[in-house]
């Protein structure tokens, strides 16, 4: 059928698609930027579901390492109990949020603990793993270290000051001293221990060649792919990576295998749950494993935060690499919702709380509102009054819209049953009955939105796919205001004398708002039902191959009488005021 056909890239139908989010550290409640990645990978994947595709979308908690470790402790419980209580916290935004995971993952999941052991054997097998003594700059918030030239003193009095070259650092001579990284301007501090290190630094024109030539669109966006080959084509050699840390200092976390004196390095074992999203190490290994599983992995997107960009485009590949095992399809890097300028953060409590937003506002005002006020390349920052019109415009523009054609002076069923089969997804014949029955002065009007119409599906499958969701709700919102703006011209409650002339201008105008229920499914999952029930379309009729004009013709029955608006007017929040 020519149109799914166009929804597919490059008319191609892919059978596969597996989307992520990064999973995140339950140390504290999550706040609206983790509502930010759910959203984007919710959306897209349940674009790919309206699609008939094949998909898996796995989010979760990354549950171990020194920042939840110490984090127990100041709260004076167990790790274990620490993350069970903030892992309902996650799981709770995502059930509020309306985010549609398959799979939550915890990496203290037994089948997750495995996979990870298998990932560093395969590594160690190969030779790419070595046990060494490390010395460094460490920050526990960032699970990190940070080479001398991007850590600086803080005076007391505030000023901060590069190090001192010629000082020789050591654990007793920084106590009572206070180290920031310039990265994340994170505290950090002087370590010198045994650890097992990653040969990153065997990667680096592998990754290049990777990146800028072989798989070009393997980072997105594109400055965020520059932003990495930069850094991997800079003169410095890329420095080996220290993957475990001295059990003594961290117990909460997977053990090294075959040495119970160190355990694994957080981010090593947080990065393998996109592996047993899929399955396992082995089912992905190329030619041994499971040619489905490597299916899958080949379709696989991880979204996630500019902040982790360094740990998902240079670390993961390289252990992929070196475990001999193939690379996902996509990164895409969103950036920050900020706080006075700031990045939202757990760590540093400035947040919005979504929780709170979703059950004033509602789920669906919340969806819209984010995606609408973000893209990928930059970061934006959260205003409520703005929540709270873009609320006051779905009321007004599209609630509005769908309570004027359930009017008890039409009849949708009757405008339904007359123009549907004539149409048939061919905007031709219908711009004849138009031309038919409506003025010659609104012949540049309804023909726009005929043609917007018929090429809205094709250009938001683009604009989604590619993470463009501002782009695809201005479509939305351009169709609307024109259908609203058709309506308040044509005045169909004057057209009394003309049944067919009415029934047309309202057959339009619901079908606009169908086929706009229909696509914004994934967008706004809750209202796009509740429309759709309003105007009594069946729940087999709502897939994509029914979202162009004429496709239903059988819809409309009993809606010309006083029902509930699916969405009213409410007040902005007191609280705010
Ligand atoms: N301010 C934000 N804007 C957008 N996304 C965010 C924001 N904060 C966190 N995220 C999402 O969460 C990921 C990081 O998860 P993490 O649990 O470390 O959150 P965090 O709030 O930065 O935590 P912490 O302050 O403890 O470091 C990011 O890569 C991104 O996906």
């Amino acid at each position: 059928m020519k149109f799914t056909s166009a929804l597919c890239s490059g008319g191609k139908k892919i059978n596969f698609f597996h989307i992520t989010t990064p999973i995140f550290y339950p140390n504290a409640k999550p706040h609206l930027g983790h509502l930010y990645t759910g959203l984007l990978s919710d959306v897209r994947g349940r674009w790919s579901k309206l699609n008939q595709v094949n998909t898996k979308f796995i989010t979760g908690t990354d549950e171990h390492g020194l920042k939840i470790q110490n984090a127990a402790l100041k709260a004076h419980v167990t790790p274990q109990k620490f993350v069970d209580n903030l892992c309902l916290e996650f799981k709770k935004l995502d059930s509020k949020g309306w985010i549609d995971y398959t799979r939550f993952i915890r990496t203290t999941d037994t089948d997750h603990i495995q996979n990870v052991i298998e990932l560093w054997k395969k590594c160690f097998a190969k030779g790419f793993i070595y046990k060494g003594q490390h010395k460094g700059w460490y920050s526990i918030s960032d699970e990190t270290f940070y080479p001398e030239s991007q850590v600086v003193e803080v005076l007391p009095n505030g000023k901060e000051i590069p190090l001192n070259k010629s000082e020789v650092f050591d654990q007793d001579n920084i106590t009572n001293r206070s180290f920031i990284n310039t990265e994340s301007r994170n505290k950090v501090v002087y370590q010198s221990e045994i650890n097992y290190f990653f040969k990153l630094s065997e990667f680096k024109c592998k990754l290049i060649d990777y990146i800028r030539f072989e798989n070009p669109d393997f980072i997105k966006p594109e400055m965020r792919k520059e932003q990495i080959l930069k850094e991997l084509e800079s003169s410095k050699e890329l420095q080996d990576l220290s993957i475990s840390r001295p059990a003594a200092r961290l117990t909460w976390a997977i053990e090294v295998p075959n040495d119970p004196s160190q355990k694994i390095y957080v981010w090593f074992d947080a990065l393998c749950n996109y592996i047993t999203s899929i399955g396992s190490v082995q089912s992905l290994t190329k030619n041994e494993g499971d040619p489905i599983n490597i299916k899958w992995w080949e379709n696989t997107t991880h979204v996630i935060g500019k902040d982790i960009i360094k740990f998902h485009a240079i670390y993961w590949p390289a252990f992929l690499m070196a475990a001999g095992l193939p690379l996902p399809k996509q990164i895409y890097v969103h950036g920050h919702w900020l706080s006075n300028g700031v990045k939202m953060s757990k760590s540093l409590g400035n947040v919005v709380d979504p929780i709170a937003m979703i059950d004033y506002y509602g789920v669906d005002p919340v969806r819209w509102y984010i995606l609408e006020n973000s893209c990928l390349e930059a970061d934006g920052d959260f205003i409520e009054s703005q929540l709270w019109q873009t609320r006051e415009l779905l009321v007004s523009k599209w609630g509005n819209l769908i309570t004027r054609c359930c009017s008890p002076k039409f009849d949708l069923k009757r405008a339904v049953g007359k123009f549907s089969g004539n149409t048939d997804n061919n905007s031709s014949i219908f711009l004849e009955l138009c031309s038919r029955y409506l003025e010659k002065d609104l012949a540049p009007t309804y023909t726009k939105l005929l043609n917007d119409l018929e090429v809205l599906p094709a250009l938001m499958d683009n604009y989604i796919t590619n993470f463009n969701m501002q782009q695809a709700l201005k479509l939305l919102w351009s169709i609307l205001n024109d259908t609203n703006t058709f309506i308040q011209t044509t005045e169909p409650w004057k057209c009394k004398d003309n049944q067919d002339k009415q029934d047309l201008i309202i057959y339009l105008a619901v079908e606009v708002s169908r086929i706009l229920s229909i696509l914004s499914q994934p967008v706004i999952p809750q209202l796009s039902a509740q429309f759709l029930d309003r105007i009594k379309v069946s729940p087999e009729r709502r897939g994509l191959e029914y979202a162009a004009l004429g496709k239903d013709d059988n819809y409309g029955v009993a809606c010309n009488k006083k029902g509930a608006m699916p969405i009213t007017r409410i007040p902005i929040r007191e609280k705010h005021l």
